[in-house]
């Protein structure tokens, strides 16, 4: 395999952070406007910047894409995937749908998208679990059932449900063996 990014995409807690950090290859550090949560830190979690600077930041073209996701805008920049096609070594980062696709499109040899699946319940229960607000559980349940249709854009799909996660990790580790040997 020569993938030099992997993106890992799927509905929030799906488990993409866990499996990213199962597959322990560095991560691409992106953009967001949304505020921290307790125990992020800005630069290694996210760059965290304001909606107005990630819009000029798009405009001069230092941003590949940006998204709005529940309210907030997320992107990536140019740099960040340039270093890694040209360092060599593979990078992974968690996207949502078009931000994945966008830069699928644009460097497809190189990027694998990895879909994580998991079930409606268990979603709900691991974000009341995260300690997201009830409220806030509600919203982004609300786009479970698109967030798994847009999967079918992945080039595999990982199934992470509770039950799952021994299986889900040997995936993982076959993907980290092949990246690096
Ligand atoms: N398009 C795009 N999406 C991103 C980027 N960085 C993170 N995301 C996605 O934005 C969504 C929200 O992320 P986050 O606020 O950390 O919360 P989460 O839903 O708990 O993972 C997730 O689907 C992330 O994968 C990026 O640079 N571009
Ligand atoms: N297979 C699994 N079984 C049970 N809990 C899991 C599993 N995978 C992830 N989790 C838990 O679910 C929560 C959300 O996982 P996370 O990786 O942060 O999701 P995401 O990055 O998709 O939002 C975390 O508390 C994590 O420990």
């Amino acid at each position: 395999m020569s993938f030099s990014l992997i993106v890992f995409q799927g509905p929030s807690a799906s488990g993409k952070s866990t499996l990213q950090s199962l597959l322990g290859l560095p991560r691409v550090v992106t953009w967001t406007s949304r505020r921290p949560r307790p125990g992020e830190v800005n630069g290694r979690d996210y760059h965290f910047a304001s909606r107005e600077r990630l819009e000029e930041m798009f405009r001069s073209g230092l941003m590949i894409e940006i998204n709005e996701y529940k309210g907030n805008y997320y992107g990536t920049s140019l740099q960040s995937i340039r270093d890694i096609i040209e360092g060599g070594m593979p990078m992974s980062t968690v996207m949502e749908a078009q931000g994945a696709a966008a830069i699928k499109s644009m460097f497809p040899e190189q990027t694998l998208l990895v879909g994580v699946s998991v079930s409606k319940e268990e979603c709900g229960r691991r974000l009341m679990e995260r300690g997201t607000a009830a409220e806030e559980v509600e919203r982004r349940m609300a786009d479970f059932e698109r967030e798994i249709e847009e999967l079918s854009q992945c080039d595999l799909i990982i199934r992470n449900s509770d039950e799952h996660l021994e299986k889900a990790s040997s995936i993982v580790e076959l993907l980290r063996k092949g990246l690096l040997n």
